[in-house]
Formats: structure tokens, sequence, C-alpha cells
């Protein structure tokens, strides 16, 4: 399955081509006029190894979304939380008025204080979780 995953990615991404607006566009130091960082709107919580990565690079197919380029831990590590939302915001890939920004860190859903942070910033974000259908042992 993880084979078929990549390779229905690498399809679905040459057939968007030119027309994607893939976030490396947007991350750059530079922001392009009309652009600003915005906080997530959606978060991808988890699970750990429940194709959260896939999911993100699939959402990140398309144009009116960007993607935070690694996982953040603001919500799950004190150190990170304690430097505030405008740290968070400054993470996030520069995006148009009409572009969705979301992140991913699989952390959040095994955390205690997540939830509560994240629902302390936001109380309507949505909140995608991927969940394996099989029990992985490693
Ligand atoms: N569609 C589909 N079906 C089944 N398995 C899939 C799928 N997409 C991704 N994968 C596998 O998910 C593993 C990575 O999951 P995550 O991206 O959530 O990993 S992580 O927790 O962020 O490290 C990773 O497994 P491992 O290679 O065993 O780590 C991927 O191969």
């Amino acid at each position: 399955a993880p084979v078929e995953n990549g390779a229905l990615l690498e399809t679905l991404k040459s057939q968007v081509g030119l027309f994607s607006n893939k976030s490396e566009h947007y991350s750059a130091q530079v922001r392009p006029p009309g652009t600003s960082r915005q906080i997530p709107q959606t978060i991808i919580i988890g699970v750990r190894k429940g194709g959260t990565r896939a999911l993100l690079e699939m959402l990140d197919i398309h144009p009116n979304i960007v993607v935070a380029a690694t996982e953040v831990h603001f919500f799950d590590w004190d150190e990170n939380y304690v430097k505030g939302i405008d740290w968070y915001r400054n993470l996030m890939p520069f995006s148009y008025g009409n572009q969705i920004t979301i992140e991913k860190t699989p952390g959040y859903f095994t955390s205690p204080q997540a939830p509560g942070r994240i629902h302390d910033m936001n109380s309507s974000i949505k909140l995608p979780v991927g969940l394996q259908s099989v029990c992985r042992c490693y």
C-alpha cells in the first residue's frame, strides 16, 4: 500500500503540474506581495505512523492549501509553547487570503496539553486524524 500511495502521489503531482501551488513556493524568507503568514486553520494531529506525511503532501497539491515544512511541536512541547503564538505563526509559509494553512504534528494526539492549548487558540479549528487499521509493532 505505501508503494502504491507513493506512485499515486507522483501521478497526481505530474497531472497538477504548473497549476500546483506547492508550499515550497511560499516558504521563502522574502514575502511575496500580497501574502502573509497565517496561523493554521487546520492541524493534522496524528497518529504517528498513520500516514500523516502522505496526507499532508496530498493536501499540499491543492492550490488553495499551503503547509508547514516541518513538524512544529508547538502545542505538545512546553519549550516551544512558551515562545508564543507569533513564534508559531512565523514557522508557517506565506499564503494568500484565499489559502488555508495546515501543519501536521502527530505528537499532538498523545499530548495531554495539546487539546486545551489548541482549543484556546481556535475553538472551531479542523483537526484531521489518520488512524492505522492494524497494530504495527517496532
Ligand atoms: N496509504 C497508506 N497506507 C498504508 N501506509 C501508509 C500509507 N501512506 C503512508 N503510509 C506509511 O505510513 C508511515 C508514515 O506515517 P507518518 O507520515 O504518519 O509518519 S510519522 O509518524 O510522521 O513519522 C510510513 O510507514 P513506514 O515506512 O513503515 O514508517 C508509510 O509508508
